[in-house]
């Protein structure tokens, strides 16, 4: 069969251009990146028969097992009613060669009738069952696909929010998560339906074949020969809508991104300054009248399949009916069974298409299903262990030895690569409990990432981070977490009431939540807001409020704040750059309180700042160069160790800024 992919012109920038000589009426967009939800396109297009069979088997067998893991109660009831949906078709069949047994008997006709009358209530009852089993098989389908689906979507998101963070680093990674996250689990639950459609065509398609050769062997090859017009025209039918829908694909998809363009809030505005309107909706029309037309070439191409397949099984039916005629004829079968053979093969006839027409679907959404099994098969090796320690209570020290950090390999990277982009390289520093230390060096030079070995969200290739003695590579990443407190660079904007937003997972407590409001001068933002703590911060929902950068930062601290506001159990509070977006005065009002924290609690504080007069006061000044410590001591040693050191040369950038231009720094 010819593919309807190749022949179906996909719809491009240039192949919406109508006239040349309207410079303006080609969006000129470039071609679409094929869609992550949407990568097995090429091999659902052009696999053959043979292809799916051969992975039929295996991606069943993963299926079977994930629903019943879902749902043991229902796969029992689905199997159990598709083979009594089976079981009534037969008993149906040969109640109706009962039936026909007694209506071509040579007796008068009323006697005729009165003595069908037992097997017509037969083929009734018969009938009723089989519908019974087939609406019971289609609840216990129905109620076991979301099952399917939901089970999936728990395994998925807890692997997703258990593996090591690094893994959100590997591109690779990322790429088979949102793959997954797109379709893997969803196509788990369609996987299920369409097979168990197929296992519904094919036990009545065996239960006719059964019926048939009890009735007479001969019989059989007769079904098998209309088969064969029925395969090839649902075959040819599905496979011919399957690919067309493929190819209109990336139409569809740059239809949408010029709706979007025309819908969208955000552009609204330039689509009206720009007097944008006319040429989007000339773009849009075009894009949808070319669907249009591949449906309209479709519906043709249908009724022409349609129509040869028809008549090839007019064909194949009149030469039954021959054979049947003959084998009357020579006495071989009787009329009652040559009745019931045709009844059974349109039986048999119809439950084939119903098969056939899920066989493809079965193939595409295993392959999307096997995006599922792939993902939660290399997640597995990225969780962390299991019988891993508890994290010590807290150190009087942290020493960091010889760290070595590199990222994940980008695709495509080589080995030399990865040498050069060691985001740490052999790092030593020692922190004290009560200590505020300060990471500075220029963009790039790696304090984040040290921040974060510390923080127990990477663990270093090579060297230790260690609690006292304790390794921290062995420590269980959770109980470690809970006793670090963080205010993060790229701190998250949750969709959570203000209040959750600094509670996050830890218990509510009102004192402690108004102390953490005040050291990061969130108390005054939520003073402004409409409903004050309860207010919710995202526009998207009703009475939302969208609060500014700096009141998003200031909220930000008090989350670290208060995470931190228990001397005991949380010896170190990280601040990266946790005053980018403050005014002065916010700024000035937030390092009081990380110093009156740090003596207060008496845990360990480590900023990271680009404001070096912030630093002054720290206990400890740790100066990264591309990866490496170039510099640690106090302000006063830093200074004194020369005019070409990194930190006295970014110090004299920044003070000389404020300063009249002859005077130098004071040290
Ligand atoms: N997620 C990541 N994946 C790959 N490389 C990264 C990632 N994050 C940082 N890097 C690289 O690691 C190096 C150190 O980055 P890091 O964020 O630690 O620097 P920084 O000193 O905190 O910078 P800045 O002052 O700009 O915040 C940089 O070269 C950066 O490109």
């Amino acid at each position: 069969m010819t593919s309807a992919a190749q022949h179906t012109p996909t719809p491009t920038a240039t192949s919406t251009s109508a006239d040349p000589a309207d410079e303006h009426e080609d969006l000129s967009l470039p071609e679409l990146k094929t869609a992550r939800y949407f990568h097995f396109q090429e091999q659902v297009a052009t696999a053959s028969w043979a292809t799916m069979a051969r992975r039929m088997p295996s991606l069943l067998r993963h299926a079977i097992v994930l629903a019943w893991q879902s749902s043991p109660r229902d796969v029992l009831a689905t199997t159990t009613f598709n083979i009594g949906v089976g079981a009534a078709t037969a008993w149906a069949l040969v109640a109706t060669t009962s039936v026909l047994d007694q209506l071509f008997s040579t007796v008068p006709t009323p006697d005729r009738v009165m003595a069908a009358l037992p097997a017509l209530v037969w083929l009734a009852a018969a009938l009723v069952t089989r519908g019974a089993c087939s609406a019971l098989a289609g609840r216990a389908q129905a109620r076991l696909e979301p099952q399917v689906v939901v089970t999936a979507e728990e395994r998925f998101m807890g692997d997703a929010t258990h593996v090591e963070l690094a893994a959100f680093d590997d591109s690779d990674f990322h790429d088979h998560l949102f793959r997954c996250y797109l379709r893997g689990c969803d196509e788990g639950g369609a996987l299920v339906r369409h097979a168990t459609d197929v296992l519904t065509g094919l036990v009545s398609v065996v239960a006719a074949a059964g019926v048939l050769t009890a009735l007479h062997p001969v019989l059989v090859p007769l079904l098998l020969l209309t088969m064969v017009p029925q395969w090839w025209g649902s075959a040819a039918a599905s496979r011919l809508r399957y690919r067309t829908m493929l190819a209109i694909t990336q139409g569809r998809r740059r239809k949408h991104l010029v709706e979007r363009l025309m819908i969208d809030r955000t552009t609204a505005a330039e689509v009206r300054s720009y007097t944008m309107a006319d040429r989007l909706t000339s773009a849009f029309s075009k894009l949808a009248r070319h669907e249009l037309a591949v449906h309209m070439r479709l519906a043709t191409r249908m009724v022409t399949i349609r129509l040869a397949g028809d008549t090839a099984s007019g064909l194949v039916m009149g030469l039954v009916f021959v054979v049947l005629g003959w084998l009357l004829v020579q006495e071989i079968v009787p009329i009652a069974t040559a009745g019931a053979a045709v009844v059974a093969i349109q039986v048999a006839r119809g439950a084939l298409s119903r098969a056939l027409s899920s066989v493809a679907q079965v193939y595409e959404s295993g392959l999307y299903f096997s995006d599922y099994l792939n993902f939660r098969q290399e997640a597995r090796t990225r969780l962390p262990g299991q019988d891993l320690a508890p994290a010590p209570a807290g150190f009087d020290q942290i020493l960091v030895e010889n760290a070595t950090f590199t990222y994940p390999q980008s695709a495509g990277e080589d080995e030399e690569g990865t040498q050069r982009r060691a985001a740490l390289q052999g790092v030593s520093v020692t922190l004290r409990r009560g200590q505020t230390v300060a990471l500075v060096g220029e963009n790039g030079s790696g304090k984040t990432t040290l921040a974060k070995l510390l923080s127990g969200l990477y663990t270093p290739q090579q060297g230790t981070v260690c609690w006292d003695g304790t390794d921290l590579a062995g420590v269980d990443g959770d109980s470690l977490r809970s006793k670090i407190a963080v205010i993060a660079q790229d701190h998250t904007h949750w969709p959570l009431t203000a209040r959750s937003n600094v509670t996050m997972s830890s218990p509510r407590d009102t004192g402690r939540l108004e102390r953490a409001a005040q050291a990061a001068g969130a108390d005054t933002v939520i003073a402004t807001m409409p409903a004050g703590w309860d207010t919710l911060l995202d526009k998207q929902f009703a009475h939302g409020y969208e609060p500014s950068g700096g009141q998003w930062q200031r909220l930000a601290a008090a989350r670290g704040f208060y995470r931190g506001d228990d001397g005991t159990e949380v010896p170190l509070l990280i601040a990266d750059e946790p005053t980018a977006a403050l005014d002065a005065r916010a700024e000035h009002r937030f390092f009081s309180s990380l110093h009156a924290h740090a003596h207060r609690t008496g845990s360990a504080v480590v900023l990271i700042t680009h404001r070096l007069a912030s630093v002054r006061m720290a206990d400890l000044i740790i100066v990264l160069d591309q990866g490496r410590v170039v510099g640690q001591g106090t302000h006063e040693e830093l200074m004194a160790m020369g005019d070409q050191t990194p930190y006295r040369e970014l110090w004299n950038l920044q003070a000389n800024a404020y300063r009249p231009s002859d005077l130098t720094d004071t040290t």
